[in-house]
């Protein structure tokens, strides 16, 4: 099994630089919606928009998250040529917080100028957070409470709150407390140097302790994914996102210009193809020193913010809006955060496939979200695996492993970068866009999260849809 899918990999890699080239770009308008509208309202995805996504600790260092949210939020507006005060609300996400803006929705609305009038709340659910930004929005406006709502999310790893020791927390808040200069003494003389040493946030499992690498290359192993297999995906991941970026196809990142810099950011700055020897030489990053996760085949760090704009079908007709897909349905699903920690896509893809009255070949577009690459590859072989599927899924058989010629065609995490919260707006704009410029009709998203929980979304393209 692991052979054919490396097969398929390197096979496709060949292939999809002719494919690109020559493939006739159509940008038809599909047959008519196949997937009925379950909400009444037929929701529509209008589009979707990102800053730049940049290695932590490049161009966007000096800044606050709120202000590449708000980046993105009046990015968004400019490209859909909407006033704010046509939007009802906004939902946001965000992972690791920065503790002075943690609603960071409603201080990125208030900096971009939105009405005061116009309500803002921010979500968590981890790498899935802007997918659930989405769907928090697809809920509000099938209830009826709204008709216009934008979805985003935000992350910020180049400055993550660094906390004092619990220690030295509690020590400061009883001197806070102490009401004379001998009670304040007191204090002090409990003091020991080790109170300094600050605390850390880790991109770790909370319940577990494990670091989310750590997990990825104990799958891997689990699922036997040789580092070869992981290095071809990540050679692949990268070459693929640098040709979508010289064809200019990633027309959802709008250029920023750094505040108090005269600096404009106009591309992605972690793709990064390399020669597949020089992959191999790195040393492992997590498990020392026979582990097979490297910094070349993990998802980086990364800042980025995202937004889109969700609406009723009508809403969008009546603003004289061209949406580029209808969001036809979802599902969440959550396993074990230690063993299965980073199998989403396969608990997600069979279920909502299931809700959507489809199957693994209608599917015109995969985005998946790429933590690592053997997370990836240990998610095809689970697909793959009937074992699998009646063992740990209490299902018949396997779900099937999709058409890897579909697959992250322009990159994905691995090369485009991760900022946590901004990732599912990034997944869905791209399927949509996709959509079009390959010319197809049904797209799954699809992605891991902390906590051991994951999202599968279909979308289908809307018959409007035609630009880029
Ligand atoms: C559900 C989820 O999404 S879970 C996923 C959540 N995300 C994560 O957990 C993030 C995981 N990633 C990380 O923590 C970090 O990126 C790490 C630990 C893997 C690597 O961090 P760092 O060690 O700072 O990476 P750094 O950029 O310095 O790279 C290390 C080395 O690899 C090399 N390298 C990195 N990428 C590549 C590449 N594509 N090609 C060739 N070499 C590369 C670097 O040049 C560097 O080499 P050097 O040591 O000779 O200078």
């Amino acid at each position: 099994m692991a052979s054919n899918l490396l097969k398929n990999i390197v096979k496709l890699d060949t292939l999809s630089i002719s494919h690109n080239v020559c493939l006739p770009i159509r940008y038809l308008a599909t047959a008519t919606p196949r997937i009925k509208d379950k909400t009444g309202k037929n929701i529509v995805f209008v589009d979707g928009v990102r800053t730049p996504f940049l290695l932590s600790g490049t161009d966007y260092s000096s800044l606050m998250p709120h202000q590449l949210a708000k980046e993105s939020l009046l990015s968004l507006m400019r490209k859909t040529n909407i006033p704010r005060e046509v939007v009802d609300y906004i939902v946001y996400g965000t992972v690791i917080q920065e503790v002075k803006t943690s609603n960071i929705a409603r201080e990125a609305a208030l900096a971009a100028g939105f009405p005061y009038s116009v309500p803002a709340h921010t979500v968590t659910m981890a790498c899935i957070s802007s997918n659930q930004g989405i769907t928090t929005g697809i809920g509000l406006i099938a209830a009826g409470a709204y008709d216009v709502v934008v979805a985003g999310g935000v992350e910020f790893m180049s400055d993550v709150p660094i906390r004092h020791s619990r220690k030295m927390r509690s020590l400061l808040l009883r001197a806070n407390k102490a009401k004379t200069p001998l009670d304040k003494l007191k204090l002090l003389s409990t003091f020991r140097p080790n109170f300094l040493m600050p605390e850390l946030p880790a991109v770790a499992e909370f319940s577990s302790g494990e670091t989310m690498g750590y997990s990825a290359d104990r799958l891997a192993a689990a699922f036997k994914v040789t580092r070869e297999e992981q290095d071809q995906y990540a050679v692949r991941s990268h070459t693929m996102a640098k040709q979508a970026q010289e064809k200019g196809y990633l027309t959802d990142i709008i250029p920023f210009r750094v505040p108090d810099s005269s600096k404009v950011i106009r591309a992605d700055n972690g793709i990064r193809v390399s020669p597949i020897d020089k992959l191999a030489k790195l040393k492992p990053a997590f498990i020392k020193p026979h582990g097979t996760v490297t910094a070349a085949n993990s998802s980086f760090l990364t800042d980025g913010a995202s937004a889109c704009l969700i609406m009723t079908e009508e809403k969008a007709k009546q603003l004289g809006l061209k949406p580029k897909l209808y969001l036809r349905d979802f599902t969440y699903v959550a396993q074990d955060p230690l063993d299965q920690l980073l199998l989403g896509p396969t608990y997600a893809t069979p279920k909502v496939l299931e809700k959507a009255g489809l199957t693994v070949n209608d599917i015109d577009v995969w985005e998946v979200h790429e933590a690592f690459a053997g997370q990836i590859m240990a998610n095809l072989k689970a697909m793959d695996s009937d074992f699998f599927a009646q063992k740990y899924m209490n299902r018949q058989s396997k779900v099937g492993v999709p058409d890897l010629s579909k697959w992250n065609t322009w990159g994905g995490s691995l090369s485009i970068g991760h900022p946590f919260a901004a990732t599912g707006v990034r997944l869905t704009v791209h399927t949509a866009n996709r959509l079009v410029r390959e010319d197809g009709q049904f797209g799954l998203i699809a992605a891991c999260a902390a906590g051991g929980q994951g999202v599968g979304m279909i979308v289908e393209r809307h018959p409007d849809a035609t630009a880029l």
